[in-house]
């Protein structure tokens, strides 16, 4: 059995990665294909335990806590989740996986990248998508999806300071200047459809379809 492709959404809050990550799964699945549509933190009953814990604004806990329990999360997900699924044939997408965690955590207060890709080293295998969509918009359309989905309601890091949230767009964009191999930056701005249309676009040479 071949192994699946592992494909990942990223980027920063309301950008669009849940949206698009149905879109890709239900056109690879009409293709066709054996699809498993995941996300983190989440995707198992274990990590899903955690999701709540990890966004809840009334939890209290320091950045080295926060980035052991995704690592903890994600090592869930791939031990039980991703990597079965893979070994089955399937493909995976994938709504956030460790570059979430190296730009949101690894910011540099108190963590680099060198330990979250050593927790996820220990966590996970080192796993690692086979391709990654960097998905950017620009920020008042971004804020007016958000505004328009969540009102007041962000979560504990959603809800974060824009400053923060600008730190973890600059190490999202240094990430997939690193490895050009391996991340491919989509525009979210336009319709779903449109936004949709580029990324199906970019999966051609994957997917084996012309164009
Ligand atoms: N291209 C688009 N144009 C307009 N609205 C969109 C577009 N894509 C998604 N939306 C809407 O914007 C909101 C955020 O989209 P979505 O939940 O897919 O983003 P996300 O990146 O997964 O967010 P988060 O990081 O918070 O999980 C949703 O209400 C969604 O319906
Ligand atoms: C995987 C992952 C996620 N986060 C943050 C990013 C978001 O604020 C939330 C997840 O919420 P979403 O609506 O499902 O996008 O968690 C993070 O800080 N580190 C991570 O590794």
């Amino acid at each position: 059995m071949t192994r699946g492709k592992f494909i990942t959404l990223e980027g920063g809050e309301g950008v669009g990665k849940s949206t698009q990550a149905a879109m890709l799964s239900d056109a690879l699945r009409a293709r066709g294909l054996d699809v498993l549509l995941t996300r983190e933190p989440g995707g198992t009953p274990g990590a899903e335990a955690i999701r709540a814990l990890l966004l809840d604004s009334d939890l209290e806990i320091g950045a080295r806590t926060e980035a052991l329990l995704f690592a903890a999360a994600r090592a869930d997900h791939v031990q039980h989740a991703i990597a079965p699924a893979l070994e089955r044939g399937a493909w995976v997408v994938c709504d956030r996986f460790v570059d979430s965690s190296r730009a949101y955590q690894g910011g540099g207060d108190d963590l680099f990248d060198d330990a979250i890709m050593a927790l996820h080293n220990i966590g996970s295998w080192g796993m690692m998508p086979d391709v990654t969509f960097l998905l950017t918009a620009e920020s008042e359309e971004v804020a007016r999806r958000l505004t328009e989905r969540d009102g007041e309601n962000a979560d504990r890091i959603g809800g974060r300071s824009a400053e923060y949230h600008a730190g973890v767009a600059d190490r999202f964009r240094t990430l997939a200047a690193s490895d050009p191999e391996r991340f491919i930056c989509i525009s979210a701005d336009g319709s779903p459809q449109d936004v949709h249309d580029r990324i199906a676009r970019a999966m051609a040479p994957l997917t084996g379809e012309g164009g």
